[in-house]
């Protein structure tokens, strides 16, 4: 049999040593903390309960690192609508993969607020005023970006110009649909040239023509597959958003049952309602056709 292995001290004190060669002088260089600006980002929430509720961290932290995944969301599917723009699809594939696994993230995570019980958020949610999450305007710039066009939403930001100002560029720009399809018609596809000329401040509406031009996609996958996987993408994008919101809605009815919102809405009703949109319609209904042409 072999000895075993000779321990060093520090092992055997059930500690690790903590090697000559690490860093540990930070006053002329950049560190983790300083990289990252903790400290703004470590004191950046701020309970208004009174007293302070114990629960009204996780409030906010939820809602905070949510934001913070909006802005990455927002980023990469900008990212996505340029590249497509250009003719790059593969790379755009890149963006729209990194989202889904956010989306998945942000899923994930209504089971940590789902741990809030109705007793305990009712002794705070008073103290929430009028403020709600329909008055996230990063939520709004993904709407905007995947095609849910709403003018009305803009007026929720007439306190804030600088997020009224950004969502009015997402408003006037292309949704990433538009810039697909614009993208199919340059290589050929005969998409309605109503669709690409439409007035973009609006939502898309479903097409059956387009229905058709997707119909031929899914029936010859090879004659351009990185197109058929971009439609399959969207497909992945437009479910995991609507799974998101349905959390959202299942998570709000077992908190808060058929309360009206803080932000004067009839509550979950109003919720159900977005359950019923739709980004890509057309790539929806194309499975009904598929093998049926
Ligand atoms: C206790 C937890 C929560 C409750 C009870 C709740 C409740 C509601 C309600 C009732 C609405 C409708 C608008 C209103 O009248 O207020 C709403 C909208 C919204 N909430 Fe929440 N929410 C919760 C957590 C969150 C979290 C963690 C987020 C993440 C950012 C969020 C994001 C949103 C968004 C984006 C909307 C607008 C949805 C739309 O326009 O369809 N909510 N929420
Ligand atoms: N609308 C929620 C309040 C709420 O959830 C909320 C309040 C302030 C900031 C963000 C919120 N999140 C989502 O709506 C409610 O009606 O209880």
């Amino acid at each position: 049999m072999d000895a075993q292995p000779r321990e060093d001290s520090a092992t055997a004190r059930n500690e690790r040593e903590i090697e000559q060669g690490i860093q540990r002088d930070f006053r002329d260089r950049m560190s983790y903390g300083s990289y990252l600006d903790l400290q703004r980002l470590l004191t950046a929430q701020h309970p208004v309960s009174r007293p302070e509720h114990h629960d009204e961290l996780l409030f906010i932290i939820q809602h905070q690192t949510t934001e913070l995944w909006f802005k990455l969301v927002i980023h990469e599917l900008e990212s996505a609508c340029r590249l497509i723009r250009e003719d790059s699809l593969q790379p755009a594939l890149k963006s729209i993969a990194r989202v889904k696994h956010i989306q998945r993230t942000l899923t994930e995570q209504w089971s940590v607020l789902a741990t809030l019980t109705p007793s305990e958020y009712v002794e705070f949610r008073d103290f929430l005023g009028n403020a709600s999450g329909f008055q996230s305007w990063q939520y709004r710039a993904v709407e905007f970006v995947l095609g849910n066009k709403n003018r009305g939403m803009l007026d929720v930001f007439d306190a804030d110009p600088q997020a009224r100002a950004v969502l009015a560029d997402k408003l006037a720009a292309p949704s990433l649909y538009d810039e697909f399809l614009r993208l199919l018609a340059r290589r050929g596809y005969p998409v309605p040239p109503r669709l690409l000329d439409r007035d973009v401040t609006v939502s898309h509406t479903f097409d059956d023509d387009l229905v058709a031009v997707f119909a031929g996609i899914y029936e010859d996958p090879h004659a351009d597959w990185t197109v058929y996987e971009t439609c399959e993408e969207l497909v992945d994008l437009e479910e995991n958003f609507q799974i998101w919101r349905f959390r959202h809605l299942r998570t709000v009815q077992r908190i808060i049952g058929w309360k009206r919102g803080t932000g004067g809405s009839s509550g979950v009703g109003f919720l159900q309602k977005a359950l019923e949109l739709t980004f890509f319609p057309e790539l929806f209904s194309v499975r009904t056709e598929i093998g049926a042409r």
